[in-house]
This record gives structure tokens, sequence and C-alpha cells, in this order.
């Protein structure tokens, strides 16, 4: 990623760790791939509908245990593979130093088409019966990821640049914090990951 100055590691707020570049290119290219192949399978990407009408700019895919707005279902469409189970795992074990076990049983994956404007409103993952963390990865196009509190919506929150292959990990204190996504920069994936806009992987264990 061509910045001027490196990206460290930081600490966003307690439990929320952000590591920039985890993810070497090679093993970008393999999520894409991962990532294609999900989309052939039998559930393709779609904008989620929402109760209320609304429909998401983000189109999305599930793995593992399947999530419809705004509840875990008991069934399984698309299997989790055990490799990305353990890239979680190894996700967690980056960020705090052990992996506590962490055993996701669901992902989704997150498409933000940069041309259309896709993005993701301020929200809580709360669905899950887990206090177990979150973990994201990133690829493709850089993002404005924004992390705020467990109180509201608002303010206070910290603004991230998230970029292909960032780790961002929210867990212990920030677990149910707010965050969104309210930008995705156009023509910014590193060009050899030949992915236009932005994929997110997000991993999470429902405790059900
Ligand atoms: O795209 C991202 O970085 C965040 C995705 C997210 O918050 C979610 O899927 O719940
Ligand atoms: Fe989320």
């Amino acid at each position: 990623m061509d910045t001027l100055f490196p990206r460290e590691r930081a600490v966003v707020a307690p439990g929320a760790v952000h590591v920039p570049g985890w993810l070497p290119a090679a093993r970008q290219r393999e999520l894409v791939a991962a990532c294609r192949e999900w989309g052939r399978g039998p559930v393709p990407y779609r904008h989620i509908v929402l109760p209320g009408g609304g429909v998401m700019s983000v189109q999305s895919l599930g793995l593992g245990r399947r999530w419809v707005p705004y509840r875990y279902v008991d069934d399984v469409a698309v299997e989790l593979p055990d490799w990305l189970a353990a890239l979680g795992r190894e996700a967690v074990a980056e960020a705090y130093g052990e992996d506590g076990g962490y055993a996701p049983d669901t992902a989704f994956v997150n498409y933000y088409d940069a041309g259309a404007g896709a993005k993701m409103g301020m929200h809580q993952d709360k669905d899950e019966r887990s206090g177990a963390p979150v973990v994201s990865l990133s690829l493709g196009d850089r993002c404005v990821f924004r992390f705020g509190n467990t109180e509201t919506r608002g303010k206070p929150y910290t603004d991230v640049e998230l970029a292909s292959g960032d780790l961002f990990v929210f867990g212990l204190a920030s677990r149910f914090a707010y965050h969104g996504v309210p930008k995705v920069m156009p023509h910014t994936a590193p060009p050899s990951l030949g992915l236009s806009g932005r994929l997110n992987i997000t991993l999470r264990e429902t405790g059900l």
C-alpha cells in the first residue's frame, strides 16, 4: 500500500485492536479467490432487505450459521471452512496474545461496490449470545471504519483507515461497540489483487 507513513498497530479502544497489513499479499489473493468461489455457490451475494424495508448497499453472503436480520437461524447454507475458523483463531492470538479458544461458527462476507457508494451505517453486532471477539479482515479498496462506543451510534468515535490485508479485532469492553463504514475510497486496492471495490470478512461466535 502506498501511504507516505508506515501504518502502525493501534489499540483503538479497550479490546479493539487494528493490525495493519496482517495478511500477506499471497494470502489476500487466496481470500479474494475464496470470496469469488463462495459467490458461485448455492447462495449468491445479495443486498439484504431490512425488516423496515430498507435495502443495504453492501452485498453480503453468510458462511456457517445463517443470519437473517436480526437473528441467527438454525441452519447452514454454506459451511464455514475450518481453515477460515483457524485464521480467525490466529487473528485473535495476534490481537490479544492468546486465542482464548476462539471458535467462530459464522462469517459474513461483505462486498462494497465503491463506485456505487456502498457503505454500512453505525450498528452493534449484538445478535450473538457470546462475548467472544469479532474478527474483521479487509481486502481491496481502503475504507473509513468508524469505531464508536457501546452507548450510542454517535460520538465519541474514532475513524480508522482500513486497507487491504488489515486485521481489526473487537472484543472485551469493545465487543458491543457501535461501528460502521461511512466511506470506501474507490480505486485504492492494490492493483495485483485484481479486485475492484472492498471485501470484508467478519467472523463471530454465535454462542448458540
Ligand atoms: O465492513 C466492515 O469492515 C464492517 C462489517 C460489519 O460491521 C458487519 O458485517 O457487521
Ligand atoms: Fe458489524
